[in-house]
């Protein structure tokens, strides 16, 4: 965010804002008498070095009244913008809260009113409300709240999709509740960021309705008054009219620029790693060299949502060049968080913070946003579950791989093209010319994923992640897809974190394993070790519960009794104590991950 502040635009909006807002203070104080005093002896003057942009019919200074009038044009575009805004983001929350019928007939009626254009809409209201600077606000409020009340529907049914709002209704917690707890916070930055750029249109209609006499009466005076009062002699003494026109196109300008920065800066949804204190397990002395042949290296990363609530907590990890490292445990355990963590994704309002956190060699913590940007959209591909929410429907596959070319390495068009073509062929998706022009929905489902690991390979990835990349596929296609991650991993030389909560793929897949219970590690392990050589109890019972041949099938499957505590019933001893049969008083309190042989460390009391 500083950064982006510090670019020409963020620059000049923040200057441009900081003197409006400097001027709407200090300015009626200082220039207020002068923009007062009448002298006939002055009357309809032009610019000159006593007034620089002239006087008025009662030879009043123009540059004065100018300066005065900031503060009342501030103050009333920022009421219009909090009337439309707030009468906005009502009307987009309520469908969420109404039943049906009622809920069908507002969505229509904010159709109908963005629809609309939005002067007409001031004006009406404002010959309804009554001429003045009430009216003016009211009938600005009006046409700003369409815009916010879209805004609100749209991002509060992004968020309604979000896995933790589909639970809270499958706990049937009632819709109001919904909306306030778990919708309403999670989309209040986007609108509070569209708060700025909607102060700037209100600036600018403000002075509008003023221009057109429905807006501020005389004696007051707002920018759009002047404009009004001097428009008649721009063609005499253009100063007149041009000083508030510049005021307000200034202050729009700014308003507009500060908010356009705002919102990119917010854009992402996602929280960056910042540096932070390093927790329980490491204190900084131990946090050691940082090792450099590794492609990834986190220490201590930590992932908190308000509340207290801390799904991943103090993980370390490494993973080095080619490697395939496993990450492993059941839902919930904090696995995709430690993916999106790394790849900056972690949605608002969780926070990260890591005592280290390097991506090929660089700290991704020190750099500024548009470099750490760069370094994972180039060096990072991330493969999800859903290829589908990777692939955008409404383009060809062909276009949204091009363009990883095209943002990331300046590529041409025709370049990029080929080069997805290409990607498409290394996949082994048969007829990659064709596939590239067709959209997701024609492709399958494992050719959907061949196609988002062809978009991960665009660049030159030294990681890739794949959480949980083969879930959704059938028994053959998952086989594929594990070959080719194999395939790929040996090729480009790049390591992989596998995520998975299926531990047997992952034991043929990865050289090493991760195993993660309630968002710590609680065992790291060579692959060969996996099936007789783990050291934890949480380990051995996931891999007690996979069936083998010998298996009796008329049996149910072994599972773990209990559950995995949620992020908010964490206590300070060991999380997994409560489920194991090794647990004794010890545990109470937390065990370290400890060496426990060659390229083996385990967080247990009682491991043996
Ligand atoms: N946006 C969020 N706000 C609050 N809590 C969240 C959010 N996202 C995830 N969590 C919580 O963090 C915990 C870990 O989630 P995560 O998705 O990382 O688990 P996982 O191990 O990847 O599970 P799965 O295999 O089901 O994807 C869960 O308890 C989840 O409820």
């Amino acid at each position: 965010m500083r950064h982006l502040l510090r670019t020409p635009a963020g620059l000049a909006g923040t200057t441009l804002v900081a003197l409006m807002v400097i001027l709407a203070i200090v300015g009626p104080p200082i220039w207020g008498a002068e923009a007062e005093r009448i002298d006939p002896a002055v009357i309809l003057q032009g610019a000159s070095a006593a007034h620089p942009l002239g006087t008025d019919n009662l030879g009043r200074d123009i540059l004065a009244r100018v300066l005065v009038a900031g503060r009342l044009s501030l103050l009333l575009a920022l009421l219009a913008t909090l009337i439309g805004a707030i009468g906005g983001i009502v009307l987009g929350a309520l469908p969420s809260v109404l039943p049906r019928r009622p809920a069908r007939l507002v969505t229509g009626t904010v159709n109908a009113l963005v629809a609309f254009p939005g002067l007409l809409l001031a004006m009406f209201t404002a010959v309804i409300a009554g001429l003045g600077a009430r009216g003016a606000v009211l009938g600005i409020g009006a046409a700003i709240a369409p815009g916010f009340a879209r805004l609100t529907q749209t991002l509060a049914a992004s968020v309604a999709g979000a896995d933790y709002v589909s639970a809270a209704r499958m706990l049937g917690v009632p819709r109001r509740r919904i909306m306030a707890r778990h919708v309403l916070p999670n989309i209040a930055e986007p609108l509070i960021l569209n708060l700025t750029q909607a102060l700037g249109g209100a600036l600018l209609g403000l002075a509008g309705m003023s221009f057109l006499g429905l807006g501020v009466q005389p004696p007051s005076f707002d920018w759009g008054r002047l404009l009004f009062d001097g428009f008649g002699r721009i063609y005499s003494t253009p100063a007149v009219a041009l000083g508030p026109a510049v005021a307000v196109a200034l202050a729009g300008i700014g308003f507009n620029l500060l908010g356009d920065v705002l919102a990119r800066a917010a854009s992402r949804t996602a929280v960056p790693a910042g540096k932070a204190a390093p927790q329980a397990a490491s204190a900084p002395g131990e946090l050691g060299e940082p090792d450099p042949e590794a492609v990834l290296e986190v220490r201590d990363l930590t992932v908190t949502f308000p509340g207290g609530v801390t799904p991943v907590r103090g993980l370390s990890l490494t993973v080095a060049p080619g490697e395939i490292v496993g990450l492993v445990g059941e839902s919930g355990s904090g696995k995709s968080l430690t993916a999106s963590a790394i790849g900056g994704l972690v949605p608002y309002p969780g926070e990260v913070s890591a005592a280290r956190l390097r991506l090929c060699g660089t700290d991704l913590g020190e750099l500024p946003e548009q470099e750490r940007r760069k370094l994972l959209g180039t060096s990072l591909a991330m493969v999800f579950q859903d290829p589908m929410a990777s692939l955008n429907p409404a383009l060809r596959v062909g276009g949204q791989l091009a363009e990883v070319a095209t943002v990331h390495q300046g590529a041409s068009r025709a370049e990029a093209r080929t080069r997805a073509v290409d990607r498409l062929g290394h996949v082994h998706i048969p007829e990659p010319d064709r596939r590239a022009r067709q959209h997701p929905h024609e492709l399958s489902g494992g050719m959907r994923q061949r196609a988002v690991i062809a978009m991960g390979l665009m660049g030159t990835p030294r990681l890739i992640i794949a959480d949980e990349p083969t879930t959704a596929l059938d028994v053959t296609v998952q086989r594929q897809i594990l070959r080719l991650l194999r395939e790929v991993t040996g090729e480009t030389g790049a390591a992989t974190l596998f995520i998975s909560h299926d531990i047997a793929v992952v034991g043929e897949l990865c050289h090493r394993v991760v195993v993660m219970y309630a968002g710590r590690v609680v065992e790291e392990l060579p692959v060969e070790k996996l099936a007789s050589g783990a050291a934890h109890p949480y380990t051995r019972a996931l891999v007690a519960s996979l069936p083998d041949m010998d298996t009796d099938r008329s049996l149910p499957l072994a599972s773990i009794p209990g559950h995995q505590p949620s992020p908010a019933e964490l206590g300070p001893g060991c999380a997994f104590a409560a489920r194991c049969e090794l647990a004794t008083d010890r545990c109470a309190e937390r065990p370290p991950l400890i060496p426990y042989g060659k390229a083996h460390q385990v967080a247990c009391w009682e491991a043996s």
